[in-house]
């Protein structure tokens, strides 16, 4: 009681959500920049059963955001590790560790032992594959993803709610941070909003982030959400395919390049104001929480390029205006 008590005197959490959270089961995906600290905060938090699935090992290059590792534990499978740490957190909890990946084989059991499901790898492959198997069993999840500065966050899966395909309809080839890089905080900011997400719908309390995507931007510390709709096919999912290539292009990016071959086209940058007059990059400037408000202001006779810093915005951008009907939108790739 002690131990809770700060969760007790909560309204909206009391006895009885606490008492959900300590009888839920939940699984994360990866202990990797975003796994670690929604897990951590699972743990203090007394979510009662935790089972942690990542075939990775401690890398020194990881020890800078993934903070339930210490020096000494490089080379060690991050699933046991985590396991210990959590344990050592909180002992009135139990963890299982699954020191390997999620794969086609154990996607479908794994995920049906447990009553939700925290997406925190740092690849399409997987994600694609959480959501196939978090359709098939029935399990909502909470999925995030960080780039550079940028992070996302959204609920999927949730009461028949939109799934990760409603979205993200195409596999895509944005690079990982190990290629790119990552803000250390960044990845505790969305990890912690990810337990937070799974807190809300364990204990039933607040509106959920579902049909909703949150983009979060350190670096002027913007938080848009955007909200999409549910395609019904994609629930129809049955069996899990063959992995996804993760390789495979977003069929609506364009290079450099390519644009220099455009002899006409209007170029929409989709940072906030605020950016685009600290850096301006050409074009007009429409941010992305604005951008179907002004459609108007969009030609239909020409390509629409859409741009911001990491090349994710735009994506999203471009998602959303194929929705309202510019077919001939496309995202600038960044390097
Ligand atoms: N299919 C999968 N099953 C379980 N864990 C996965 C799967 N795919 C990726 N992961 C894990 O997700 C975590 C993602 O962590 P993060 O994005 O911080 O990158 P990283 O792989 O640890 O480091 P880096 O990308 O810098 O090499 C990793 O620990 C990775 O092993």
């Amino acid at each position: 009681m002690k131990r809770y008590s700060r969760h007790l005197l909560l309204e909206e959490m009391g006895r009885s959500g606490q008492q959900k959270l300590q009888q839920a089961r939940v699984l994360v995906v990866g202990a990797g920049g975003l796994g670690c600290p929604a897990l951590q905060y699972l743990a203090a938090a007394g979510v009662g059963h935790i089972g942690i699935i990542d075939g990775d090992e401690v890398d020194e290059s990881n020890l800078q955001r993934q903070i339930l590792f210490s020096p000494h534990d490089v080379g060690k499978k991050k699933a046991e590790i985590a396991k210990r740490q959590l344990l050592h957190q909180n002992p009135l909890i139990t963890v299982a560790a699954y020191p390997f990946l999620l794969d086609e084989k154990n996607a479908t059991d794994l995920i049906a032992a447990y009553d939700l499901v925290l997406d925190g790898c740092d690849n399409f492959t997987t994600r694609y594959l959480v959501n196939d198997a978090c359709v098939i069993t029935g399990k909502p999840f909470v999925s995030g993803a960080v780039f550079k500065f940028e992070g996302q966050l959204s609920v999927f899966n949730y009461r028949n709610g939109p799934t990760y395909r409603c979205l993200y309809p195409e596999p895509g080839d944005i690079a990982t941070c190990s290629e790119v890089g990552v803000l250390a905080t960044l990845t505790g900011i969305i990890g912690t909003m990810m337990a937070t997400e799974a807190i809300k719908i364990i204990s039933e309390k607040g509106l959920v982030l579902s049909g909703k995507l949150l983009v979060a931007d350190a670096l002027s510390m913007n938080f848009n959400q955007f909200e999409f709709e549910s395609n019904p096919a994609n629930q129809k999912i049955s069996t899990l395919g063959p992995s996804l290539s993760s390789n495979c292009s977003i069929p609506f990016e364009i290079t450099k390049d390519q644009l220099n071959l455009l002899n006409d086209y209007l170029l929409v940058d989709v940072r906030s104001a605020e950016e685009f007059v600290l850096n301006n990059n050409g074009g007009i400037n429409i941010p992305l929480a604005t951008l179907l408000d002004k459609t108007d202001e969009l030609p239909h006779d020409k390509p629409i390029i859409c741009s911001c810093r990491s090349g994710i915005q735009s994506v999203v951008a471009v998602q959303f205006l194929k929705e309202v009907g510019f077919q001939n939108a496309f995202s600038l790739k960044k390097n």
